[in-house]
């Protein structure tokens, strides 16, 4: 990291009572938790667990019922600089489809007063140099992917919150994802990614946050949860067994 307001207190996230409903849906429920800098923290939950909301929440797209969201200390929407702070992918197609990759990182870069040089530096960093002049629109999911962590990069953040991003990368662009994660944290940022497979996020994040129904079922660390039952896949599913949405039914 090189700039600016992330590198001299450390850069966390911080979540104390998130609690949000849709209309008679609860999404989240009083759900608090730290994410600390140089470490890759598993955001865990079966399908409707309330992820996406939590990271919704803590990057300002939707506006908690109560509790608060904090990045380094802040709220979202205190940051001066937001993407200098905390880079975030939660959608891979967040891009005009008719603009180029280059186009869209340099509008980006613009807005939030980062050097033009950065954007070829993420481009680099994603592997997406020679397509950079293509439509972004063409993007196969994989592409868009790598363009969407592009753009979480381009601020240079401490800060790095990412939805799902393995999601619909062939095994090379896993591999690759497990490394940028590794490295990200190495560098002393601290990384959040969501996902609802214990054994992906075993493979590059030492901490874990685990959600069900809304409610925070356990911050702990993959070490501690695999110790707790025979295997890590049998403990996530006793953690989780009372509250994933669909349950199939013994015969
Ligand atoms: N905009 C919305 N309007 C209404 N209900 C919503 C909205 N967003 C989320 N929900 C509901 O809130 C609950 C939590 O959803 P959320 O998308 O946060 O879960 P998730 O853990 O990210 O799930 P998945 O792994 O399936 O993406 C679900 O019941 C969902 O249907």
């Amino acid at each position: 990291m090189t700039n600016g307001d992330s590198t001299g207190a450390a850069a966390t996230i911080v979540a104390r009572g998130l609690t949000k409903s849709y209309g008679r849906t609860v999404a989240v429920q009083n759900v608090s938790f730290t994410v600390r800098p140089g470490t890759v923290t598993g955001f865990l939950g079966p399908n409707g667990a309330g992820k996406s909301t939590t990271m919704r929440m803590i990057i300002g797209l939707d506006r908690p019922d109560a509790g608060q969201a904090t990045i380094n200390g802040k709220s979202y929407h205190e940051l001066r600089w937001p993407l200098r702070e905390v880079g975030a992918m939660l959608e891979a197609k967040a891009f005009h489809p008719g603009r180029s990759a280059r186009a869209h990182l340099g509008s980006l870069a613009a807005s939030n007063d980062i050097p033009a040089q950065r954007v070829d530096e993420v481009l680099a960093m994603t592997g997406l140099t020679s397509v950079a002049s293509r439509r972004a629109g063409k993007f196969s999911l994989g592409m868009a992917q790598r363009l969407g962590i592009a753009a979480a990069l381009l601020g240079d953040p401490g800060v790095v919150i990412l939805d799902e991003p393995v999601n619909g990368l062939d095994p090379e662009g896993i591999r690759w994802m497990r490394g940028l994660l590794r490295s990200l944290a190495e560098q002393g940022r601290a990384v959040l990614i969501s996902s609802h497979l214990i054994s992906e996020v075993a493979m590059t994040a030492e901490e874990l946050i685990v959600i069900g129904r809304g409610q925070l079922l356990a911050q702990t660390t993959v070490a501690e949860l695999s110790a707790s039952a025979g295997s890590l896949e049998e403990a996530f599913f006793q953690l989780t067994d009372s509250v994933s949405e669909y349950q199939g039914r013994a015969a």
